[in-house]
């Protein structure tokens, strides 16, 4: 394999903007965003309310195409969804007719998986996600964070080579939310997929990233990089540590500057 094929093997937005336009206005969401994933790197994205963050997430995917520059995906131009790319929503994206166990094996069953090995894995990530006991449930019966855990368990048990992660730990409550967040680490400390994980929580981006992506308020650009370089996997006592604190404190004061920022901005339009 030559070396170019080896630099090749990353999530890159390249020169990447957005704009919307309807009826209510033209919104420049994302004004300039050029910044990659590289194999096996957990980025999370930090900003404002309103800066893009989704936009961004949802022109990995495939989902949006940007007005401006391009997303690759391994040298490959996204163009519209991809086998090897898994998505979780903000909101709740579970399929209400089925059942719990039948909505986390659906990524499988698009995939022609066979039925006893995706019946099999579906259980597994829903013992992972604290659902055990709750298969046959439908999503109606369950509370809303149980529904994201469900929404969790479907995406990872397509084994995805790339995560995106829209505030998935959104709806949960902190506790939940820290074992889940733990979990999915010792998953991506296996896997190794490249994981974009847009969160409002900063200890939550520090504790599980490479990366963090802090972006401006909009029309946004990544305003900072930041390395994390905490140990891997986390020790207990990660929260205490002197780099721990001190990332704490520098993301703090630039999402400050940011929302500042934001605060009186409507459409471009207006
Ligand atoms: N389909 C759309 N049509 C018009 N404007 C849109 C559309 N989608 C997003 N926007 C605008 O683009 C900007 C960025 O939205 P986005 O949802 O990406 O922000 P975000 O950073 O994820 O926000 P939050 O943190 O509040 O979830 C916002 O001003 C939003 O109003």
């Amino acid at each position: 394999m030559t070396t170019t094929q080896v630099e090749s093997k990353n999530v890159s937005f390249d020169g990447i903007g957005m704009t919307f336009d309807s009826d209510t206005g033209r919104t420049e969401a994302v004004r300039n965003v050029t910044a990659s994933i590289a194999e096996g790197q957990f980025v999370s994205v930090i900003g404002p309310s309103g800066c893009g963050k989704s936009t961004l997430l949802d022109m990995a995917c495939g989902l949006l195409v940007p007005s401006r520059g391009r997303v690759t995906i391994d040298g490959e131009i996204v163009t519209g969804p991809r086998k090897d790319t898994a998505m979780v929503f903000q909101e709740d994206s579970t399929l209400h007719w089925r059942s719990v166990l039948d909505n986390v094996a659906f990524g499988l069953e698009i995939k022609h998986v066979d039925k006893d090995e995706r019946l099999e894995k579906a259980r597994a990530m829903i013992q992972l996600v604290g659902l055990k006991g709750f298969e046959k449930h439908r999503p109606g019966q369950l509370s809303g964070g149980m529904r994201q855990r469900v929404a969790i368990a479907r995406a990872l048990a397509t084994d995805p080579r790339i995560l995106l992660m829209d505030e998935p730990f959104g709806a949960l409550d902190q506790q939940t939310r820290q074992f889940i967040g733990r979990e999915l680490l010792k998953i991506w400390e296996q896997t190794h997929n490249r994981v974009l994980f847009v969160t409002h929580d900063i200890q939550e981006a520090i504790y599980l990233s490479d990366q963090i992506w802090v972006m401006s308020a909009r029309p946004s650009v990544v305003r900072e990089v930041i390395d994390v370089g905490l140990p891997r996997p986390r020790p207990s006592g990660t929260h205490a540590m002197a780099r721990f604190k001190e990332l704490e404190d520098h993301l703090w004061s630039i999402i400050k500057e940011e929302a500042a920022k934001t605060l009186g901005h409507g459409t471009d339009a207006a």
